[in-house]
């Protein structure tokens, strides 16, 4: 084992998104190899595959979800409402990670397994009612990496913004980043192995029921 696989830049970089706040730290310092992690999440969390509902349409989700939280904290999307499973020890050891890095507190965690390049996610907004209106979301990514797509919601004229995220890398979400743009995960007709992204939350205490209209 080598000390790069412990490496860390520990510093965000700010990405040019008029009217956003997304910050990206290529490499945080994890506590065991990314691609230790990735094989005990792939193996020990209880994976789900959802049907949702895009535009009145049943789909089955195109990745594998999980949600962890603290009792209580309900997330409702796509016409699917996610009771959390309590959270395990690596959960709270990759949270206490990703809070002292980003000086923020979450109390959920969705999980998302990408088992190969056929797998995706639509464009979307994290703007469900519960997660209050400019929500912080810290994206962990574990594993082979993919492109996430960053499109303006009002300018069709705004170029698609890329970005590569790199197993270990922690992608900061602020502002009124969910408010402005859209983001997903494109499918990819190359052979890719899998990843795990985990999204840090923060469900507010009311719950009223949400929706994400297009995240397929
Ligand atoms: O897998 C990713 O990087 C994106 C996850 C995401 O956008 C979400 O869970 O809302
Ligand atoms: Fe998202």
């Amino acid at each position: 084992m080598t000390s790069d696989l412990f490496a860390s830049d520990s510093s965000f970089e700010q990405l040019p998104l008029e009217g956003a706040e997304v910050l990206l730290l290529q490499q945080l310092a994890l506590p065991r190899p990314a691609s230790l992690l990735l094989s005990e999440l792939i193996r020990d969390t209880p994976w789900r595959s959802e049907h949702i509902t895009v535009w009145g349409k049943k789909h089955l989700q195109p990745r594998l979800v999980a949600w962890y939280g603290d009792e209580g904290r309900n997330y409702t999307y796509s016409g699917i409402s996610m009771n959390p499973l309590p959270w395990t020890t690596t959960l709270l050891e990759l949270r206490a990670l990703v809070e002292s890095t980003c000086d923020e507190r979450f109390n959920s965690v969705l999980l998302n397994y990408y088992r190969d390049g056929r797998d995706s996610m639509g464009f979307h907004s994290d703007d469900e009612p519960e997660l209050g209106p400019r929500p912080t979301i810290a994206s962990l990514s574990l594993g082979e990496s993919r492109i996430f797509a960053f499109k303006h919601k009002q300018r069709s004229d705004a170029p698609t913004v890329n970005i590569e995220l790199a197993s270990g890398s922690l992608l900061l979400m602020k502002g009124d980043t969910q408010r402005n743009w859209k983001h997903g995960i494109a499918k990819s007709s190359r052979p890719l192995g899998p990843r795990v992204n985990l999204t840090f939350r923060r469900i507010q205490a009311t719950n009223p029921r949400g929706h994400r209209a297009n995240a397929a």
